[in-house]
């Protein structure tokens, strides 16, 4: 299995092949995000692990004393049956940075299965095209503050899928098994103006490497949270963040791009998400290969991507091994990520306590880490042993921050309440426009 391959693919000298597809039946597990408290049945089918004397060595933050079991509740708030799906609001602009938490906003109901073609990203436009017999919609860069929308008569199965151009790794796809209305999901750009996306020079990424090793070997104010949860402070580059921020750029106003979400019940989540590798959908709670909203398939995970999630768990072992675990991966088991949630949160974005647990069983089983990647505006970040946020303990994610929980945290109640304005470091705005606002990049293998 992936995660016990010793000396795989996570060294970080070693090349490792793009993200694999796994393409098991998804779980039918529940997900809510709110804030609410919420009564735990206290269930669970793992065996806790002794913590092996984390707390001891004066590196676990917070209790040490949480019992990982009651963090492996099965969540049961969520099990009334759904109205038809939800589509993202047409009104939704470019403008629209601010992804405010509407629980009752209105929203779009179509009682008909919802697919749209493949996106042409020319120099000045971006379009989505219907695979059906209904009008594409041209969004002129130009006119976004506007609003402006241009139609176009052309379906998309006459066109070449020009998106290809501006990221040969996106692929658009036209299934066939839906028709009907489409929806119409406004591009979001996460960057203010335009930006050329610029390749990095090979002596570049060099270097960055080199700057990586230099801070793995500093592992200046690392943090093990509690046992499987560690953050890793200011452990991407600036150049790194740089080259995240385009490469999200890029695929998230493609197609498959960044959309605002929103569950069964109407309500919508107080930010822009896309799924990388597969599909997560917030209204069945599980992965899909082509995401039921508009039928596109999730663009593949970068390689640069990969390469640092196993940076960050190879960094996450050698800081634990400081703490005299002989064997980390015990701790926090290899991954190879074949699933990134990207969300982008405005400046009064959050996220609601939750337990990531859509993943295969195998991978639950195996306790295989979440990895969050940083950047931007920071993040209060709670987590817990139940979704009680009264009773959580809190961390301040900051921009190039890395948290890695599997293990025993795997299962840990998590959440955003609050993103701190106007904290993003100044270059990241200066050098690739960012906006105000947190990327946040969560790595799971299925
Ligand atoms: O934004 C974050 O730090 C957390 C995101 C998260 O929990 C998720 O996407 O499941
Ligand atoms: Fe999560």
């Amino acid at each position: 299995m992936n995660h016990r391959r010793s000396g795989g693919w996570i060294s970080s000298n070693q090349q490792t092949s793009p993200s694999s597809s796994n393409r098991d039946s998804p779980t039918q597990q529940n997900q809510d995000t709110t804030f609410k408290s919420a009564n735990s049945k206290g269930r669970s089918s793992y065996i806790k692990r002794p913590h092996k004397g984390w707390s001891s060595m004066g590196m676990v933050e917070g209790s040490g004393s949480r019992n990982s079991q009651d963090a492996l509740i099965d969540d049961t708030s969520d099990g009334q049956s759904w109205p038809s799906p939800v589509v993202s609001s047409p009104a939704t602009t470019l403008s629209n940075v601010e992804v405010p938490h509407n629980d009752s906003a209105p929203v779009n109901n179509t009682s008909s299965k919802l697919h749209a073609g493949p996106l042409e990203v020319g120099e000045d436009k971006v379009m989505f095209h219907s695979s059906t017999n209904k009008i594409p919609r041209e969004y002129s860069q130009a006119g976004q503050d506007e609003g402006i929308l241009h139609k176009s008569p052309e379906r998309c199965m006459d066109r070449i899928p020009q998106a290809r151009k501006a990221s040969p790794k996106r692929e658009s796809s036209c299934s066939d098994h839906v028709a009907g209305e489409m929806p119409t999901i406004t591009p979001f750009d996460i960057c203010l103006k335009k930006h050329k996306t610029v390749a990095l020079k090979p002596s570049l990424l060099e270097r960055n490497r080199e700057k990586r090793k230099d801070s793995e070997r500093s592992m200046l104010g690392h943090l093990v949270l509690r046992p499987g949860m560690v953050h890793l402070r200011n452990f991407i580059t600036h150049e790194d963040q740089i080259r995240i921020i385009k490469e999200c750029r890029e695929l998230g106003v493609g197609h498959g791009g960044f959309y605002q979400p929103g569950y069964r019940d109407g309500a919508k989540l107080s930010l822009q998400m896309m799924c990388l590798g597969k599909n997560w959908d917030p209204q069945t709670k599980s992965y899909e290969e082509f995401r039921s909203i508009d039928g596109a398939k999730p663009p593949a995970i970068p390689y640069i991507f990969e390469e640092l999630v196993g940076m960050a768990i190879n960094a996450s072992h050698d800081f634990i091994r400081k703490g005299h675990i002989r064997n980390p991966a015990d701790a926090i088991p290899l991954m190879k990520p074949d699933i990134c949630i990207v969300n982008f949160y405005g400046q009064s974005g959050k996220l609601g306590l939750h337990q990531d647990k859509d993943e295969s069983p195998e991978s639950l089983k195996n306790r295989l880490p979440v990895v969050s990647f940083s950047i931007g505006d920071s993040a209060e970040f709670l987590y817990g042993d139940d979704r009680d946020a009264d009773k959580a303990e809190k961390v301040e994610l900051k921009s190039g921050d890395v948290l890695v929980f599997g293990g025993e945290s795997r299962l840990i109640f998590h959440g955003v309440p609050s993103i701190v304005k106007d904290s993003a470091p100044k270059f990241l705005a200066d050098e690739a426009d960012f906006r105000p606002g947190r990327l946040n990049l969560t790595f799971r293998k299925y």
